[in-house]
């Protein structure tokens, strides 16, 4: 159904029960249980619904045509900038996600060289050796805490394919670095959203300048010369017309770059060894296809992988690593005939639309085949399944997040297997990306 079809309403008022705590609001609600409070507001107000957060009337977008027509944006009403921004701080300050309309597009436009395809196939050789060195420490047992060691996987997988390997750094200082993200990252659940000593935000606004820092270090010599690591590659790409990024543009690219590819690729492999634990059968299926390849498959035999990736896309469903995307609307818009006025917050649930058994048979159901031709749920709408968001802003990474997880996966199949209790619900923190609190246990053995 078309705006022009619907007759127009404003935001609802937000119910007495909906209101939690006085200005953080529904905030802790969302932090027990976000799909929960989603679905509540869905069968309350509907897919534009009103919420209150930090002091803020905000719009909470729901379904699959409520976040495409955010995500379209035909009329340019929703901005990235002032949303992120207030949710994710300073702290990814001019990242490209943080920027908008012309500027972004230019932005874009260089950004788009460094994830051409045969930059991809250059990353993929890298990945190989990367993983094989991350996973030469690994010790197997029943309690191995798999979430913990692929974090710190794709952080190594990072500093050498973003950093190309950042030898002058010991590993003390990698785990500084480490420790740096994550405050960043973290400052996205802040109560006190100032640089205040021993809050999430203070001890984010440390963690920026160490990373500033860190980069700023290596920056002439990636300047210096042209590599195929993607800090060198950022320092060296330009367009066609010769636009290219400045010292300041590949930092902030880089902070940015590094946070959005490394939470993001840990949840979804740790959710796809919580499933295949659980499912001895997949995990042989997705074995035997890991055990035809060679040990460092090319890029296009990673994409080979049919039953790895339809476990791939059934975990990013079930746990969206970016469950919910933030606009601010910059004019008066209209979203599913609802009026949305200028300078509102909106929150747009994709993990919530994952969820819905409109769109998806038996939705809370761990069902691979969901993504199998013939069955394709996730065309039952263009926006249905989202994990990687839509429009302009859809992830420019998500090819290389594809190809990381497949060649994490590959090399785990062919060297372990694992199992995880048929019964075990990950318990996930919510207050900003959702990771296991537990570091997700499985008892892992060598093949
Ligand atoms: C499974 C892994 C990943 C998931 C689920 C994911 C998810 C997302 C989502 C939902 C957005 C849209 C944000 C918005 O519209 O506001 C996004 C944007 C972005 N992602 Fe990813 N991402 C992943 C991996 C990566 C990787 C590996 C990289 C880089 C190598 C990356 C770089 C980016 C960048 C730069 C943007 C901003 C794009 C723009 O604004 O034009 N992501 N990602």
């Amino acid at each position: 159904m078309t705006a022009e079809t619907l007759q127009l309403r404003d935001l609802p008022d937000l119910r007495r029960d909906d209101r939690g705590l006085p200005w953080i609001g529904q905030i802790l609600a969302y932090q027990r249980d976000p799909v929960g409070l989603y679905r509540r507001h869905w069968e309350h107000y509907g897919p534009v619904a009103p919420s209150h957060m930090l002091g803020k009337k905000t719009a909470m977008l729901l379904g699959p045509d409520a976040c495409g027509e955010a995500l379209q944006n035909r009329d340019k009403a929703f901005a990235n900038g002032p949303a992120w921004s207030q949710l994710v701080g300073p702290f990814f300050h001019r990242g490209l996600m943080l920027i908008d309309f012309e500027e972004h597009r230019d932005h874009r436009r260089i950004m788009q060289e460094a994830f051409t395809r045969p930059r991809l196939d250059g990353y993929t050789r890298r990945l190989h050796p990367a993983i094989e060195r991350g996973m030469a420490s690994w010790e197997p047992g029943l309690q191995f805490r798999a979430y913990r060691r692929l974090k710190q996987l794709t952080l190594d997988i990072a500093a050498d394919l973003f950093m190309g390997g950042a030898r002058e750094t010991s590993p003390a200082e990698m785990d500084r670095i480490n420790r740096a993200f994550i405050a960043c990252v973290q400052a996205a659940a802040g109560i006190v959203r100032a640089d205040v000593p021993l809050t999430r935000w203070g001890r984010a606004y440390r963690a920026r300048k160490v990373l500033e820092n860190f980069l700023r270090g290596y920056l002439p010599a990636r300047r210096a010369e042209a590599t195929d690591d993607i800090f060198s590659v950022l320092c060296h790409i330009e367009t066609d017309d010769g636009e290219r990024f400045s010292d300041d543009d590949v930092i902030n690219h880089m902070i940015f770059l590094m946070m959005a590819a490394h939470d993001t690729s840990t949840i979804t492999t740790s959710a796809m060894l919580q499933y295949l634990g659980q499912r001895p059968g997949w995990q042989d299926r997705c074995r035997a296809e890991a055990l035809a390849l060679g040990p460092s498959p090319a890029m296009a035999e990673l994409e080979s992988l049919v039953s790895i990736d339809l476990v791939m896309r059934e975990a990013l469903r079930l746990r969206a690593p970016v469950p919910v995307l933030v606009r601010h609307t910059v004019k008066d818009t209209v979203v599913q005939g609802v009026r949305i006025p200028a300078d509102t917050f909106c929150t747009l649930g994709l993990q919530f639309t994952h969820l819905m058994e409109e769109y998806w048979t038996n939705p809370m159901v761990f069902d691979p085949e969901r993504f199998a031709p013939g069955r394709r749920e996730d065309r039952s709408h263009r926006f249905a399944w989202e994990p990687f968001g839509g429009g302009v802003h859809k992830c420019i990474g998500l090819h290389f997040a594809g190809l990381e997880v497949k060649a994490i996966m590959h090399r785990l199949l062919r060297g372990y297997h694992w199992s995880v209790d048929p019964g075990y619900v990950a318990p996930l923190d919510q207050h900003s990306l959702p990771f296991p609190k537990d570091g997700q246990p499985i008892a892992l053995a060598r093949n």
